[in-house]
């Protein structure tokens, strides 16, 4: 069964899929790792998306963020046809209006936090607004820290750098993969807290890839992906309804 993801309509969509599908390879090894997914993201919304290995997850999130090419289908943010770029213009998109955190923080180890928090709108040709930079380095509990180096930094301080940077630009959307992925339990929740505030009191909005169901239970909505399509969603998720869901996953595609 396939399952298309619905929003709701008085909420601005902020990133769209819309049919795709994507396949990797050529001839006997080639591989579909999404099979006509359709679903939307809507601003100040926090969506994780589940799915066993393989399932298409890293996939569907490249593509959301013109890092990875459809093969069928189209891909919106905003009102913006993303499957249509030229590599050019995709570039430019990136870098204004999208956000991302890797699970191996990505800092430049040779900059300080703030630096590296300012990185992108340096790049951009951007001058940050000074207010706004004090709220986000306040949000993500980073104002004594801000000029140490990345390697004088906890992992979880330096994930907090990484939101920092994304959110500075104030980008349409933040795409996530396993942003707690390196972190022990106590960094991964503090990070994971920061993500939730951004979104509830700075209104961002994020889409996260995780395996981690307590990580999901973060978000407002989690998406299931199995076999490169979207099988279930649940809303307000707790941890012990994404371990059901991810049980039921298995199940259903042991009898499949
Ligand atoms: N560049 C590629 N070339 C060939 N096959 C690929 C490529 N990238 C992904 N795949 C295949 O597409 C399918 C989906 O992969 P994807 O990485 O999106 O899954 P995932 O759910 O993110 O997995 P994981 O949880 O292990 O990271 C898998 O079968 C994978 O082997």
């Amino acid at each position: 069964m396939t399952v298309t993801v619905s929003t709701s309509a008085t909420r601005q969509s902020v990133a769209r899929a819309v049919g795709v599908t994507k396949l990797h390879g050529e001839g006997e090894a080639q591989v579909a790792a999404l099979r006509g997914v359709d679903v939307e993201f809507t601003a100040g919304e926090f969506t994780a998306i589940m799915g066993p290995s393989g399932s298409g997850k890293s996939t569907l999130m490249h593509i959301l963020a013109g890092l990875d090419t459809v093969t069928a289908g189209e891909v919106f943010i905003g009102d913006i046809r993303v499957s249509d770029m030229s590599d050019k213009q995709l570039t430019l998109l990136r870098r204004s209006r999208i956000g991302f955190i890797f699970q191996q923080f990505n800092l430049l180890p040779s900059l300080t936090a703030e630096e590296n928090i300012l990185l992108p709108l340096s790049i951009a040709g951007r001058k940050p607004s000074k207010d706004w930079f004090d709220r986000v380095v306040d949000t993500v509990g980073l104002a004594q820290r801000l000029h140490h180096l990345p390697a004088q930094l906890s992992g979880g301080q330096q994930q907090r750098v990484a939101c920092a940077r994304a959110l500075v630009s104030q980008p349409e959307v933040i795409f996530a993969d396993e942003p707690t992925g390196n972190l022990d339990s106590v960094s991964g929740a503090e990070v994971l807290e920061f993500l939730r505030d951004s979104v509830r009191s700075l209104g961002q909005t994020i889409v996260m890839v995780t395996h981690d169901p307590r990580a999901a239970s973060y978000a407002d909505r989690v998406i299931f992906l199995t076999d490169g399509r979207i099988v279930d969603e649940l809303r307000d998720p707790t941890a012990d309804a994404v371990i059901d869901t991810m049980r039921s996953l298995d199940s259903r595609a042991r009898v499949a």
